[in-house]
């Protein structure tokens, strides 16, 4: 596709990491990761629902959402702005078992507080590239890059034309708020609300929800809608295996979304909101593996990177895991 109709903010640029050598089996992300601007990108194929299911995966682009506007709105820590570029930093040197080919398609900047128009720039851009047949993967931002995130898959052929839309959250927070304005933490209840404009319902499901960080409030919103969840508590390998599994019948396309606050503070401190109990990465791996390994990813973000408050990149290394896993 021509990556240059994206109308991104700041266009990609190289990838940097160790370098152990050229050949295939020295690869690692920065060597694999093409450049939108520069190089000629894989023709994906057109998207329909069963190419999901084959064997070789397609094409991924990642895209980056450059905003904290929600974060502040929500009265957080801001700083998230710059979780795309630590995230390229931490992905780069990761060696690359994958078979993807993979393509940077650049930033969307989202300036002050135009966040409305941030989403809607990035929603469009998505679109694009899943219509075109990638695999997408937004690099955040605070959780406002959810709502974006949803704007690109319901603009999708694949979604308008009937395919079950699946949204998994990973995260301590149910994100359901009701404010005055959208923000980090309203994105689950916009699309809530988008779909019952649509004459549609949300398929919204959560896995670590931290019950004393959530008000009752929050639960009665979520159990009005139908949400399903499973406390972080409860996140034996066990349950949350059966719970994913339960959730992935229900649906024909998965938007998985992971906020970097649903795994504890030792091993996610550069968030806005740090979980004191958290759910362990082995069981958050685990489900992007499950999730992967159903053919039903459409798209995937990773949220809520904040590196002022990281520890030696500690959480960029995590998120970086993540998506190597659900990628490659
Ligand atoms: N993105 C969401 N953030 C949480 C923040 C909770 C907190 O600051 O304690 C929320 O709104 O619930
Ligand atoms: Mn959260
Ligand atoms: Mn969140």
């Amino acid at each position: 596709m021509d990556f240059s109709t994206l109308s991104v903010d700041i266009p990609a640029t190289a990838w940097t990491g160790r370098n152990d050598g050229e050949s295939p089996a020295h690869r690692r992300w920065w060597q694999t990761v093409a450049i939108a601007a520069t190089s000629a990108s894989p023709d994906a194929p057109s998207l329909n629902t069963a190419s999901l299911n084959a064997s070789l995966p397609g094409p991924a682009a990642l895209l980056g959402f450059a905003s904290h506007a929600g974060v502040a709105r929500n009265h957080g820590r801001t700083g998230a702005a710059t979780g795309p570029a630590a995230l390229r930093a931490a992905l780069g040197s990761l060696a690359f078992h994958g078979t993807r080919e993979v393509t940077d398609a650049g930033d969307i900047v989202v300036s002050g507080d135009s966040l409305e128009d941030g989403q809607a720039r990035c929603g469009a851009a998505l679109t694009a590239m899943l219509d075109a047949g990638y695999l997408t993967c937004v690099l955040g931002g605070g959780h406002e890059t959810a709502y974006a995130s949803y704007l690109g898959v319901a603009g999708t052929a694949a979604f308008t034309n009937g395919a079950r839309l699946g949204v998994l959250n990973l995260d301590a927070h149910f994100d359901l708020r009701e404010a005055p304005v959208p923000s980090s933490g309203t994105p689950f209840l916009q699309m809530a609300r988008a779909e019952a404009a649509a004459g549609r319902e949300l398929n919204y499901a959560v896995v670590g929800i931290s019950e004393p960080n959530n008000t009752r409030a929050l639960f009665d919103t979520a159990h009005e809608l139908e949400v399903k969840y499973l406390l972080d508590e409860d996140c034996s390998a066990e349950r949350t295996e059966g719970f994913v599994s339960s959730f992935l019948e229900t649906v024909d396309i998965v938007y998985l979304t992971i906020d970097l606050d649903v795994m504890p503070a030792a091993v996610a401190p550069g968030v806005s909101a740090p979980a004191a109990y958290g759910v362990p990465l082995a069981i958050i791996a685990a489900i992007c593996r499950q999730v992967a390994a159903s053919g039903k990813l459409f798209h995937c973000d990773v949220a809520e990177l904040n590196p002022e408050f990281d520890v030696d990149n500690r959480t960029a290394k995590v998120a970086a895991r993540l998506i190597d896993t659900l990628l490659r």
